[in-house]
């Protein structure tokens, strides 16, 4: 079985990509360790900060992000991080060629009922001759040379893509690899099962209701057949239901809070998310454009977010 270092480097992946790559998901499994101690080693519960988001911060939002953040400025060829738990791009390496943009640990609301989380991430090829700023990061998702995530549910699992397909690894743990497990992923056209925070429904444009009104009605209304919903409250879980077995997710605009009128944040969930839905033939859309071709503002930047099956999401968008 090919592991992936094997799959590294059979593809064309630069070898600073891979140097990337590999510090990335050794630590992701330095995480993976951390959540199965859980309790017996403290580390559940408030950090009691709040983000720049005002959010407030889980433990394991600082530990997982200052793990990521020490492996990735030990690496060379990082030129600088964004990560949902900072409030500025960090700059390491001036002569780093990658910015890596990642949200440390998603879902974070699940971890104190030892439910799914994960760790999402976003790679640019992006170099200069002085210490990086911002504005040198805000690049649309389609720049992208890599993106995925680790998940940590009954098993971990890597979800990645440097743009030739999306393949799923199994992290072993007896060899300490991830093995590749499920390879060139594809989500079918159609779907029978979505996933939307029903709780803010009264919050959703008109459109949203009324295509999600439908999709309840099932046979009874136009659609002619009867849909299912899942929410797993961590977006990392519901996109890997969805590549594992198709679906539509959707966290669209809402006006239950004029300063966040979109939950999800761009650079480090809905563009990774995106690149790993097209690479796998879905799409990923916000109520108005490709969320690929989204010239950013600001690292922390919220989208609304429609994406899954292609067909589903065209019939989400033409309502
Ligand atoms: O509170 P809700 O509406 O269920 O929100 C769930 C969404 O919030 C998020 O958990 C946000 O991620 P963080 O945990 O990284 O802040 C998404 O993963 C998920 O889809
Ligand atoms: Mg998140
Ligand atoms: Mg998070």
């Amino acid at each position: 079985m090919q592991n992936l270092s094997d799959v590294l480097a059979s593809s064309s992946t630069p070898e600073k990509l891979k140097a990337v790559l590999t510090v990335t998901t050794e630590t992701c499994i330095a995480i993976s360790d951390a959540l199965k101690q859980g309790s017996l080693a403290g580390i559940l519960g408030m950090a009691g900060n709040e983000n720049v988001q005002g959010e407030e911060q889980k433990k394991l939002d600082v530990i997982s992000n200052d793990m990521l953040k020490d492996a990735l400025f030990a690496c060379p060829a990082v030129r600088a991080i964004a990560s949902e738990e900072e409030d500025y791009i960090v700059p390491a390496n001036t002569d780093g060629e990658y910015f890596i943009a990642f949200d440390p640990l998603d879902g974070s609301s699940n971890i104190d009922i030892n439910a799914m989380v994960g760790t999402i991430f976003s790679i640019y090829h992006q170099t200069g001759n002085s210490p990086a700023v911002e504005a040198d990061f805000l690049i649309p998702g389609k720049e992208q040379v890599a993106a995925g995530y680790v998940l940590y549910g009954p098993s971990t699992m890597l979800v990645l893509t440097t743009g030739n397909g999306v393949n799923m690894f199994t992290y072993d743990p007896t060899k300490q690899i991830f093995t590749l497990t499920n390879e060139n992923i594809q989500v079918p056209e159609e779907t029978q099962e979505f996933a939307i925070n029903m709780s803010n429904q009264r919050f959703w444009s008109d459109s949203i209701q009324s295509y999600i009104n439908e999709l309840i009605k099932g046979k009874d209304g136009s659609r002619d057949k009867d849909f299912n919903m899942r929410w797993v409250a961590a977006m990392v879980g519901d996109v890997h239901r969805i590549l594992c077995r198709g679906g539509i997710f959707l966290y669209p605009w809402d006006n239950k809070d004029p300063a966040k009128p979109g939950k999800l944040r761009l650079m480090y969930e809905a563009n990774p998310m995106a690149m790993l839905l097209e690479q796998a033939g879905g799409k990923a859309h916000t109520h108005t454009q490709r969320i690929l071709d989204i010239q950013p503002e600001a690292i922390h930047q919220r989208v609304a977010v429609v994406l899954g099956a292609a067909n589903e999401v065209d019939k989400c968008l033409s309502y």
